[in-house]
């Protein structure tokens, strides 16, 4: 089943094409990456699916629903989240405060209600404490949920990050680049992790990733990008071989 299509995107800068023709499709449980040389348009479109940006040209649909134009948290409330290329945490707050804040787009009581700590927003604030501890037990970071989120080791605050988007309770989570900057035993380690909270959580996954060992690994699809045009789709082994992909990787001509 199809949870996400965009239709013709385009994101356009002044005279820059950012973004072009950019027609992606994801179905149901799926994990696809987005690949391409830096500068290739993978945030941008990003960007465009979250809202940040309106297309130039182009629409996108959730489950058939027209969201072209929706605000960022407008798409999340409908069910799609996302990750940073940089960690945005609250550094100085613990891991748990981290998932409640996000939790916060799902309660009810108006500010007053807040405020004065009335019995519904008591009620809410017991269920989120709950569902956070659940979450965090999870993604593994239910003995850190006292610590200050900056004091994690990195590849545990790229996971808290990650635990902060599924507290909005999404069908689609879009990661940008989760294994930036980690070694190769993190990046194995997130690997297993991405696959287990896509089972866990019954979530389709798309990816702005550059290691290949963890693009190759885990998706099913990859789409790639190349001056915001799409030079290639289909499975890694497809993408492996396709002599543009590896023209537009290595800037030369196989045979030139
Ligand atoms: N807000 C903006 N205003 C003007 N140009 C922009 C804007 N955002 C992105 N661009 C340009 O659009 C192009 C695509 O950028 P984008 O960040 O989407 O690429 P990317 O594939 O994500 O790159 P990287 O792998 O380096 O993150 C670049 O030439 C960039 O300079």
């Amino acid at each position: 089943m199809e949870v996400l299509r965009t239709e013709h995107a385009t994101m356009q800068f002044g005279g820059l094409t950012a973004v072009n023709d950019f027609n992606l499709c994801l179905n149901q449980g799926e994990i696809v990456a987005l690949i391409g040389p830096n500068g290739a348009g993978k945030t941008t479109a990003f960007n465009m699916i979250t809202g940040v940006y309106k297309p130039t040209q182009g629409a996108i649909f959730f489950k058939d629903e027209n969201i072209t134009g929706m605000r960022p948290d407008q798409i999340t409330k409908l069910g799609i989240a996302r990750t940073f290329q940089n960690i945005r945490l609250f550094k100085d707050l613990s891991v748990m405060d981290n998932v409640l804040i996000a939790n916060h787009l799902h309660v009810r009581s108006n500010f007053l209600e807040a405020v004065f700590r009335f019995p519904r927003y008591r009620r809410e604030e017991k269920e989120m404490r709950k569902k956070s501890i659940a979450l965090l037990e999870k993604t593994g970071l239910v003995s850190v949920q006292n610590e200050k989120a900056s004091s994690l080791p990195y590849g545990m605050q790229r996971k808290l990050e990650i635990a902060r988007a599924l507290a909005t309770d999404p069908e689609i989570l879009l990661l940008d680049e989760p294994a930036a900057g980690m070694n190769p035993r993190e990046t194995e380690d997130l690997t297993h992790f991405i696959r287990g909270i896509q089972k866990e959580f019954g979530l389709t996954i798309f990816m702005i990733e550059h290691h290949m060992e963890v693009v190759m690994g885990i998706s099913d699809r990859i789409y790639v990008l190349d001056y915001g045009v799409t030079i290639a789709e289909g499975t890694p082994s497809e993408i492996q071989n396709n002599r543009k992909v590896i023209e537009a990787y290595l800037g030369v001509a196989e045979n030139a």
